[in-house]
């Protein structure tokens, strides 16, 4: 049982599918008078894997493509040392391939801002840029401003964005988000499209700043990402998935105790986002959930 798969799965159905195969496995594992009358119970278990398991695949598939360069960035993202690169000090923080959005999630936001006809987007936590670097590809996108705290991101995207030929559409702000969207109040920015992906405790800070300064345009769209957290904000993961894992590594702990506080984080963002009588909101179960929001009345 690897850590990444009991409690990393990228989105609620990852989780979803993890339980549904454990479900499976238990009910295999049952002998004697039991397993005939269990045989039902296994199907149904199966049956429901299959169709969770295919669904975020399926959506993908069935909805046009990446560009082709997001491909290749994710794939050669799998491939790039991380580990050595945090060791070596150049990011601050370690940085998994599995942070990147992904294709689909890409494909999901040139939708939004093509129909939302945004010409200016703002990106809050870049990572490799595949979002970036889709949204920099829509003709009509004159500007997409990406902020990201890892200089070694900046760095590593660039040829990507060179090969796509819209470096010149992209600015990449390295530094704290919240320094970075102050500067960009002070310098009167706007944006028809803010994506908020950085980190999870700063998401109402971000939120705030965008709203309350001149940041969003009238008639604006912030998307939020990751706002179902894995399922956590609604289903917890429970303290017992630690003590009866049998894997009793401070760093199993750690991700456990923090996939709860996340969880917590992103329910209380959601409650606060949901009662504000100023905005209208509507949550995506697109991925790891994602939520527009935009002022009311605009
Ligand atoms: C989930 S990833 C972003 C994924 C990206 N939006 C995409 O579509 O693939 C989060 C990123 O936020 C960055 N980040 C975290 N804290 C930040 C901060 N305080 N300011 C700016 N960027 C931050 C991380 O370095 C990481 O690259």
């Amino acid at each position: 049982m690897s850590l990444p798969t009991l409690i990393q799965g990228h989105t609620p159905h990852d989780r979803l599918s993890y339980l549904l195969g454990e479900l499976c496995k238990e009910l295999k594992d049952i002998k004697g008078d039991k397993a005939g009358s269990l045989g039902e119970a296994l199907s149904f278990a199966q049956q429901a894997r299959d169709i969770v398991d295919g669904y975020d695949k399926y959506v993908a598939r069935m909805s046009s493509s990446p560009p082709a360069i997001v491909n290749k960035m994710v794939d050669e993202s799998y491939e790039h040392n991380w580990k050595l690169v945090h060791e070596e000090g150049l990011t601050q923080f370690r940085l998994i391939p599995e942070m990147s959005a992904g294709g689909y999630e890409a494909a999901v936001l040139r939708e939004l801002a093509a129909l939302s006809k945004a010409r200016r987007i703002l990106e809050i936590g870049m990572f490799t840029g595949t979002t970036t670097v889709t949204l920099a590809m829509i003709p009509t996108v004159e500007k997409v401003v990406a902020l990201e705290l890892e200089g070694y991101l900046k760095d590593w995207s660039r040829p990507y964005f060179e090969q796509a030929q819209v470096s010149d559409k992209i600015d990449v702000w390295v530094g704290d988000a919240v320094s970075s969207l102050n500067r960009l109040d002070e310098e009167h920015a706007s944006f028809d499209l803010v994506f908020i992906d950085a980190d999870k405790p700063n998401y109402l800070t971000y939120l705030q700043k965008v709203l309350e300064g001149g940041l969003l345009a009238q008639g604006g769209v912030i998307a939020v990402d990751n706002v179902a957290y894995r399922g956590t904000p609604w289903a917890p993961v429970p303290d017992k998935w630690y003590e009866k894992s049998g894997i009793k590594t401070d760093e199993f702990k750690q991700a456990v105790q923090s996939t709860q506080e996340m969880g917590r984080i992103l329910a209380e963002f959601n409650e606060v986002v949901r009662n504000d009588p100023a905005l209208e909101v509507v949550m995506l179960p697109v991925e790891d959930g994602i939520s527009l929001v935009r002022r009311k009345g605009e």
